[in-house]
């Protein structure tokens, strides 16, 4: 798959020791970290944590200890990731858990672009680095914060294993017809330009605990994963192995989000630079922050707009079924792709909580087998459930995700006493 020597599944360099059994998880966003610690015996939560506003004057820090349940909050100025990483280390050495201890088998990272170089989990070295930082171009909103953080995390224990967990690995088994764009073979491969697709750690998790759910081996289903966070991508998954997603080149084509547009024709950008005297950077700007739902309609959390749509609020009301739209002709798209579908499943922030949009997402589409029942579409809770009425033919399910047990299960699995 690899169009350069692989650095993949490098060994690290001591193994673990048998005491080690926590991983460490950190998602580093442009001015946010979330973080959580788990002990990988039997997948607790010792803390989970976020910092928010680094490098905006001030900061909020949010760390739970997860055995007591007791939340603290901290307003601060964290300059930089150093700063909030810093704060974060301390707040656990308060719970008894810091990351001096030799508890800690590894520190687990999200990376958002591996391009197709970095297939499975990695151990990160000055050449993984240095591969990060060269996809820049490819994840600018993305590929610089989580550097960022590996950086700092390398400062705060150099002596342990630091470990990528890539956006795009679970996408990389999408076949040529469902990755490649239709332009120009030579440009394109000058360029790298291809679909690599995004959120593969929640899709392979989803779509696993979907099979889960359903009482089937991940293998023995096929299933559509709709991951509605902020951003937001849909999935086809046959038998286990992704073969067509909506994200391509960078996380800004597909479904309508909260800031990015999702498709457009192309031509709106040469348009807007010819007629509309807009910047590359401008355009870039309008494409992947001013645009989506905040673009639509001013907002771009969902319990917002639903709020609006009750009160008769049209622009919200307009903002909503244009996400849908885009919404249905995916599950259209991908109900194609897979020629057999068993399970449609929702996720993320908007796809967990939001029953107006799965509700609104699926109707009409009972001559597909596809249906949601109104009670079991209200019920809340964060266990994963069937919300389609018995009758359907395609299970319609809420599955919660959760990349961070998936970054510290994959990253233990190669570091730990999991380890081969
Ligand atoms: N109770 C809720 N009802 C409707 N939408 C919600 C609710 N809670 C969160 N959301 C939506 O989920 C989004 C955040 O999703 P999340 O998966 O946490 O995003 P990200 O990981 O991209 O930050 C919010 O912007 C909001 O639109
Ligand atoms: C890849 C991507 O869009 O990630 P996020 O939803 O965290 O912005
Ligand atoms: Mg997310």
């Amino acid at each position: 798959m690899s169009d350069r020597p692989s650095p993949t599944a490098a060994e690290p360099e001591e193994p673990a020791s048998p005491t080690a059994v926590r991983v460490l998880v950190l998602n580093s966003g442009s001015s946010s970290v979330k973080y959580q610690l788990l002990d990988m015996r039997d997948g607790t939560r010792l803390a989970v944590g976020l910092v928010e506003r680094i490098g905006e004057g001030t900061s909020l820090l949010r760390h739970t200890t997860r055995t007591t349940g007791e939340t603290r909050e901290r307003a601060d100025t964290f300059a930089d990731h150093d700063a909030a990483l810093k704060a974060m280390a301390e707040e656990l050495a308060v719970d008894g858990v810091g990351l001096d201890s030799p508890e800690l088998a590894a520190i687990g990272h999200r990376v958002v672009h591996g391009g197709r170089t970095f297939t499975e989990p990695t151990v990160i070295d000055a050449e993984v680095l240095a591969e990060i930082e060269r996809l820049i171009p490819v994840a600018p909103l993305h590929n610089p914060a989580n550097l960022t953080g590996i950086r700092t995390a390398m400062l705060l224990r150099p002596d342990l294993p630091q470990v990528a967990i890539f956006d795009t690995a679970f996408h990389t088994t999408m076949p040529e017809a469902a990755a490649r764009y239709a332009i120009d073979v030579a440009t394109a491969d000058e360029h790298r330009i291809r679909r690599y697709g995004f959120h593969g750690t929640s899709h392979a998790y989803v779509s696993r605990t979907t099979a889960d759910l359903l009482g089937k081996a991940p293998e023995e289903v096929n299933v559509i994963v709709l991951h509605l966070g902020n951003g937001a991508s849909a999935s086809a998954v046959r038998g286990g192995r992704c073969v067509d997603t909506s994200m391509g080149l960078t996380p800004l084509e597909g479904l309508v989000m909260g800031t990015r547009s999702g498709d457009v024709d192309p031509a709106v950008i040469f348009h807007l630079e010819r007629v509309g005297d807009m910047s590359t950077d401008e355009i870039d700007t309008l494409l992947n922050k001013k645009s989506g739902l905040i673009g639509l309609c001013g907002d771009n959390d969902m319990r917002e707009i639903t709020r609006r749509i009750e009160e008769g609020d049209e622009q919200a009301r307009l903002a909503f079924d244009i996400y849908i739209h885009r919404l249905k002709k995916y599950i259209g798209a991908y109900y194609a792709v897979l020629g057999r579908v068993d399970a449609v499943a929702f996720t993320a922030g908007v796809g967990e909580n939001a029953a107006p949009v799965r509700e609104a997402a699926i109707r009409g589409l009972e001559e597909l087998g596809l249906a949601v029942d109104g009670e079991l579409n209200a019920v809340r809770g964060g266990e994963p459930r069937l919300i389609s009425p018995p009758y359907a033919r395609v299970a319609v399910a809420v599955v919660p995700t959760d990349e961070e047990l998936e970054i510290a299960t994959q990253t233990y699995a190669l570091v730990g006493k999991g380890g081969a």
